[in-house]
This record gives structure tokens, sequence and C-alpha cells, in this order.
């Protein structure tokens, strides 16, 4: 399914607005890592977001090493940056 990628502007909007996100080396994703009090604080936040994810039906690329979670945006469906990456960015966000 063809999805319309972010343009240059949209992108840097939402990095302007959101500090602890970046543009990822390749330019195709947004990126962020975060830092927890614990594993089970982290395990306990990306619990959470994978519920958001498959309600959105767009799903991080994501790691875990015991209280630092490293997550990548991207929308395979168009290639590089999607408002889908916004929309999960921002639930993102809000369940911190
Ligand atoms: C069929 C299903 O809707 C698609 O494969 C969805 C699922 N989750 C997805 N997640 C992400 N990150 N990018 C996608 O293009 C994507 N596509």
């Amino acid at each position: 399914m063809a999805i319309a990628r972010l343009t240059e502007d949209e992108a840097a909007a939402f990095l302007a607005r959101a500090p602890r996100w970046r543009r990822s080396a390749d330019g195709l994703a947004f990126e962020v890592e975060l830092k927890f009090a614990d594993f089970a604080a982290a395990w306990g936040f990306m619990t959470r977001i994978a519920l958001v994810a498959e309600r959105m039906d767009h799903h991080p690329e994501w790691s875990n090493v015991y209280n630092r979670v490293s997550i990548r945006l991207t929308t395979h469906d168009a290639g590089g940056l999607s408002a889908r990456d916004i929309a999960l960015a921002d639930a993102i966000e809000a369940a911190l």
C-alpha cells in the first residue's frame, strides 16, 4: 500500500517540536533513545506502546537493554517517513 512520504518541511517541523527525537543517518526514520528507572519500567513502557502500535497498525523497530529502549520509526509502505511515524512518535511522547 502506497503511503505519502513526509516533506522535508514536515519532518523538520516534527523535530523542532520533539527535542528527544532525531533523524536517522539514512534519513528514512525518526529515532529516540529512552532511559527508564530499571528493566521493569522499560518493559512496561514497551508493553503499553506495543498495544498502541497494534491499534494504529504501525509498528516500531526497537530494542531494549536493561533500562534503555532504542526506537526507530519508519514507514515500510512509504519507503521512508510518513505521517504515521509522527502519530506513533506523538503517542510514545504522550506515554512518557
Ligand atoms: C498490512 C499492514 O497494515 C502493514 O504491513 C503495516 C503494518 N505495520 C507497519 N509498521 C511500519 N512501521 N511500517 C509499515 O509500513 C507498516 N505497515
